[in-house]
């Protein structure tokens, strides 16, 4: 639905150069939620005003839809008819709303229907049929001041949908709002994306965004797109930095003469006792040092960090059961080995904040025990549990 091949964009002053998009090419499926995290300056305000050519990128092509938008004709305000028709089909959303204090609700969501040419009763219908749809029918003669955050977010989504559009761009749309407006307006927006089909592209600062409404992620860093793909396929990607920042495993690693392993359990995995098999066919004694459950793009998905007595060299043939078990096996940095999960210093975004059931700190104790404090689970709760 959405394409980008080598799209670059640099911003040129009389003394300096700014490459804030270095060569960005990806694909966002139809119907499919993208989200594209990355630190402040990674280059996201640029690519999704690139996306529908608000700003004209330096090289590279945008295509939405099928359409080539960077062959169309004109810029920013100036773009001409093919252009701003096309861009009529994408819908936007922005971090501060940008709705017109002077016009009612209802007077913003016509807006756009204005700009297309409608009537006044069609107008009028089609905007209040939208106000409908983000749930905010009451609301229609109110004005912005009058609105709380969410319900103002509410009003540019309605207002963004005016145009039927078939891709929805989100510029930081939840990162002015509480944690609990951001849920029930992702939730709106996950809702707009199953009944209408609509592709919607956000881009975000916060892993949780990403974690709670997002099929597919792209993690960007210095202009550039340095992983993405499908959630569940990154979860299942040993040493994949989003899924790594996406849900970290707590707990201790790398005590001398002991090897740490993190596993992940989801899909046909989830359900199996794996360690407990580990430790009975293997006789190995299994600390479970840490483990969390969380829900990771609308599926539970369980991590595990172990220890296991002895040397990498000592463990092969454990490490080797546990891959054939269907497991993402990850070795992270430790005593006598480079580590193969932990995610490279530089360019990722901080961790998130923990969340959900995430847990563990210090020996929570062998396998098959639930640990100490928090919400530690045990070998079988954190097999059978995420199911
Ligand atoms: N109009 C501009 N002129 C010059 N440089 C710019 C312009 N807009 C952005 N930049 C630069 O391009 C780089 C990418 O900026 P951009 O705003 O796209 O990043 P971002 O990931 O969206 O950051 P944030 O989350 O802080 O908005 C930065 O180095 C920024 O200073």
């Amino acid at each position: 639905m959405i394409t980008t091949t080598d799209l670059t964009k640099v911003y040129r002053s009389r003394d300096r150069e700014v490459t804030a998009l270095d060569g960005v090419s990806l694909h966002v499926r139809p119907g499919e939620v993208f989200g594209v995290i990355g630190r402040s300056g990674a280059g996201k305000s640029t690519l999704i005003r690139c996306l529908n050519l608000l700003e004209r990128p330096t090289s590279g092509t945008v295509t939405v839809d099928g359409v080539d938008l960077t062959a169309l004709g004109g810029r920013g305000h100036r773009a001409r008819r093919p252009l701003r028709q096309a861009r009529a089909r994408i819908g936007m959303i922005f971090q501060h709303f940008n709705l017109l204090s002077s016009r009612t609700v209802k007077g913003n969501v016509e807006l756009p229907l204005e700009i297309l040419g409608l009537g006044r009763r069609e107008r009028s219908r089609k905007a209040l049929e939208l106000l409908d749809l983000v749930g905010l029918a009451d609301k229609a003669k109110a004005y912005p001041a009058q609105l709380s955050g969410g319900q103002k977010q509410r009003v540019g989504i309605a207002r963004a949908l005016a145009g039927d559009p078939k891709v929805l761009l989100s510029d930081e749309a939840t990162s002015a709002l509480d944690p609990e407006t951001t849920r029930s307006v992702l939730g709106l927006l996950r809702d707009l994306n199953r009944q209408l089909g609509l592709t919607i592209l956000l881009i975000t600062h916060e892993m949780d965004v990403v974690k709670t409404v997002c099929d597919s992620a792209a993690l960007m860093a210095e202009g550039r797109i340095v992983e993405s793909g499908a959630v569940s396929e990154l979860l299942a990607t040993p040493g994949s930095r989003l899924a790594h920042e996406l849900f970290p495993v707590g707990g201790p690693q790398g005590a001398a003469g002991r090897t740490t392993v993190d596993l992940t359990f989801h899909g046909a995995t989830a359900g199996d006792p794996v360690v407990s098999r580990l430790a009975r066919t293997h006789g190995i004694d299994v600390s479970i040092v840490g483990a969390a459950l969380d829900t990771v793009g609308g599926h539970q998905v369980g991590r595990m960090r172990i220890e296991l007595p002895g040397t990498f060299e000592d463990n092969v043939l454990a490490i080797g059961f546990l891959r054939e078990q269907g497991l993402t096996v990850e070795l992270p940095a430790q005593a006598g080995l480079p580590g193969q999960g932990a995610p490279p210093p530089d360019g990722a975004p901080p961790p998130p904040p923990a969340s959900g059931r995430t847990a563990a700190a210090g020996r929570a104790g062998e396998a098959g025990e639930a640990g100490e404090g928090a919400e530690t689970v045990g070998a079988e709760g954190a097999e059978g549990g995420a199911a």
